[in-house]
């Protein structure tokens, strides 16, 4: 019976290990995260429809591209742009809000040394990161998630003129010396561009899967190109592609216009044979939310633009661990 089934983001069918039945109960147990609409194919089933389903998730670590180190930060989620300004960090922030909110203990690491803007997006700028006795930086929380930023330890200004190898140096010692906690994922905000620094980047960090920012204008598609290539050269997997800023939609009577063009993203994602995890509006309510401190998703979680920025993080989620299981390697 469960081969009838096509749970979302789920290309094969469930494993029956997934699945306990006890009298009128039934359990959907998954390895990634997940929100209750995961279940909804299963509610729907003539037969399956009768028990009542409830949802669990067991996060498994999946491999990364650094296979000596030890996984002491989940699964690292790098997000990344060939061109600035498309909306990385924005992507970023929200991503880790909705995968806190599929269940997941998420932190998100601020490495656009050139202009950390986490603070901002997530708030409490004002407060500096402590530093414990063994000289590792404590994280904040931020509406549920861990956020460490250089953006809370120097004045932004001073960020903005690190260049190279100094660039480099801090983002890996920000990753490593943050006392993070145990963690099912980590999302890396990148620096944009695909220069040394991003390169070295990619090449010394333990990392899951790549995530792709563009919007779809010719000018940042060529470049969204080049970062795909970039991660593929040092063997990180890209998980998937998102387009942002796809179309602007007006918050007052809903008009929509595709002014950066139509379907680049998509086309990209066709082409390179990369998932897209989603088409997000260029949308006054995303921007505002964030220049406040305050993200949609984390204050409106049940928004249609929440809903539709959790169904790309659950798409994300699930990929992530459908990319590892067809790659050799270890599952923890
Ligand atoms: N989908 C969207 N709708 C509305 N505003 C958006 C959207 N995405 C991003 N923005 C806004 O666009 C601006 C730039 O976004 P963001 O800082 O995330 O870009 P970035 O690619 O990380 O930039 P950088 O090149 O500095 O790293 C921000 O003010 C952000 O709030």
């Amino acid at each position: 019976m469960l081969a009838q089934v096509k749970l979302p983001h789920w290309s094969r069918t469930i494993p029956e290990n997934w699945v306990t039945i006890d009298g009128q109960n039934a359990l959907l147990t998954v390895p990634f995260a997940a929100d209750e609409r995961i279940l909804e194919p299963l509610k729907q089933h003539s037969e399956l429809g009768q028990f009542k389903w409830t949802l669990k998730r067991i996060i498994a670590k999946l491999p990364n591209s650094q296979p000596e180190l030890p996984m002491t930060f989940g699964n690292v989620i790098v997000v990344s742009s060939g061109k600035g300004g498309v909306g990385k960090s924005s992507v970023s922030v929200q991503l880790a809000l909705a995968l806190h909110q599929l269940g997941a203990n998420v932190g998100i690491l601020d490495a656009d040394v050139y202009g950390p803007s986490l603070p901002t997006m997530l708030g409490g700028q004002e407060e500096k990161l402590e530093i414990n006795a063994q000289q590792k930086m404590i994280p904040h929380q931020r509406h549920g998630i861990w956020v460490s930023s250089l953006g809370y330890l120097t004045d932004t200004k001073d960020a903005a003129i690190w260049r190279g190898p100094m660039a480099s140096a801090a983002l890996q010692q920000l990753f490593r010396d943050t006392k993070w906690p145990r963690l099912d994922y980590l999302i890396v905000d990148m620096p944009p561009g695909t220069g040394d620094i991003q390169l070295t980047f990619a090449q010394k960090l333990p990392i899951t899967g790549a995530v792709i920012v563009t919007t779809p204008q010719t000018v940042a598609l060529a470049d969204a190109e080049k970062g795909i290539t970039m991660f593929r050269k040092v063997g990180v997997p890209i998980t998937g592609l998102i387009e942002n800023m796809s179309y602007y939609q007006c918050s007052q009577c809903g008009h929509r216009d595709a002014i950066f063009g139509t379907e680049g993203g998509a086309k990209v994602a066709q082409r390179e044979q990369v998932p897209l995890l989603g088409q997000w509006p260029l949308d006054a309510r995303i921007r505002s939310g964030l220049d406040e401190g305050k993200p949609l998703v984390a204050e409106q979680p049940e928004h249609e633009l929440s809903l539709m920025m959790k169904d790309s993080a659950a798409q994300l989620a699930a990929e992530l661990y459908q990319q590892a299981q067809t790659k050799p390697g270890r599952t923890q």
